[in-house]
């Protein structure tokens, strides 16, 4: 059987029903945005680990090395934010085009990675044939209370997202389809190399008892948020008028005729968080957030009782069938 038929997802399934039984009692393992290991009575590490392939993740031509150092970690990091974690300790895999990649550009790659200060323990450097390869690893701390999975979503929670979607799919057209660079286009470009990892966002949120489920966007919310509805058993409406799009996609999208909201739920690659909320707590947490981060949660949908899949309210009422990135 080839991998196209089973897809990304279907392998990852293979091979965690495959291993399932060497996992240590209270361990927890393939699954969910990052593996939780007991450390103490009362905290967990934490472990996270994403791969960039070149011309799959980026194209070496249009993303400086800064700022492949930069996403590279980012999209770690968003891992560890994702399960309501603060990051410890980073290891880093290179696998590098002997001929074309200078220390130059490795410098400015280590400046991009160290740019969110968190230390570099260990990791391997090998030539690679073809195409630049990094591989990053996080290990990260949490107070067990404060770990929020992609299997705690309850029927009725509000589905919420801490920023707005589909600006760096918005970039990432910008790059595929070699528009004119203007301030709008370079901010879209910039917005897809440059992703900001929302930690302190998700300790916050981690240290919430309203907030059931949590992860991070990185396939796109039509993707994402079926991940955490197969782990919670349970269906979901979201109403695409409600789905946060900047006015700077919104603009470009008119531009250039794409569909704003359907790249903010099939892009992916936003690195917000997308968690569930109990509805009744819901307000007050919307406070405390304003509060604590100066901007609001935004509520795109609401969990129910039923099998596995997202009913899209569309703006004139139909459904669509919006799927995010698959590998395969
Ligand atoms: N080759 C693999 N071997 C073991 N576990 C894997 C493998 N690939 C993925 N996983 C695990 O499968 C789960 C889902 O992986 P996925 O990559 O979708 O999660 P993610 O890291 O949150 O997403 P993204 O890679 O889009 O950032 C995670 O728990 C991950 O550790
Ligand atoms: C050149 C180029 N083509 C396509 C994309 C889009 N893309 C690649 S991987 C991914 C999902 C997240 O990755 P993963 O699931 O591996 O963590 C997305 C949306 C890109 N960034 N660059
Ligand atoms: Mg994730």
């Amino acid at each position: 059987m080839k991998i196209k038929e089973i897809g990304e997802f279907g392998l990852i399934g293979r091979i965690a029903s495959g291993f399932r039984d060497l996992i240590p009692n209270g361990w927890e393992g393939i699954g969910d945005d990052c593996a939780v290991i007991p450390w103490g009575d009362d905290r967990s590490l934490l472990v996270t680990t994403d791969l960039l392939v070149e011309n799959v993740h980026f194209l070496r031509e249009r993303i400086s090395a800064y700022e492949l150092g930069a996403k590279s970690l980012a999209v770690n990091l968003s891992d560890i934010a994702a399960m309501g974690g603060r990051p410890a300790a980073t290891f880093l895999s290179l696998g590098l085009p002997p001929g074309t990649t200078d220390t130059k550009w490795c410098d400015a790659f280590f400046d991009g990675y160290r740019s969110f200060g968190v230390p570099l323990l260990g990791g391997d450097t090998t030539s690679s044939p073809e195409g630049i390869v990094i591989n990053i690893t996080v290990l990260g701390t949490a107070g067990n209370s404060h770990i929020k999975r992609r299997n705690a979503a309850r029927p009725g929670d509000r589905i919420v997202v801490t920023g707005p979607l589909g600006d760096s799919a918005g970039g990432l057209q910008a790059i595929l389809q070699r528009l004119p660079t203007d301030t709008d286009t370079e901010e879209l470009i910039r917005r897809h190399h440059r992703p900001r990892p929302h930690l302190a966002e998700g300790e916050w949120l981690g240290a919430q008892e309203a907030v059931h489920a949590m992860m991070d966007v990185s396939d796109g919310v039509a993707s994402d948020l079926l991940h955490i509805l197969r782990a919670s058993s349970l269906a979901a409406t979201v109403t695409i008028g409600d789905i946060p799009v900047s006015p700077l996609l919104e603009r470009t999208a008119d531009k250039y005729g794409w569909d704003a909201r359907k790249l903010a739920l099939t892009g992916g690659e936003d690195y917000v968080l997308l968690l569930t909320v109990d509805p009744a707590r819901f307000d007050e947490l919307q406070a405390n957030f304003r509060r604590q981060f100066g901007r609001r949660l935004h509520v795109i949908g609401e969990c129910a009782a039923g099998a596995p899949e997202i009913v899209y309210r569309g703006e004139e009422g139909q459904s669509a069938r919006l799927m995010g990135f698959n590998h395969f």
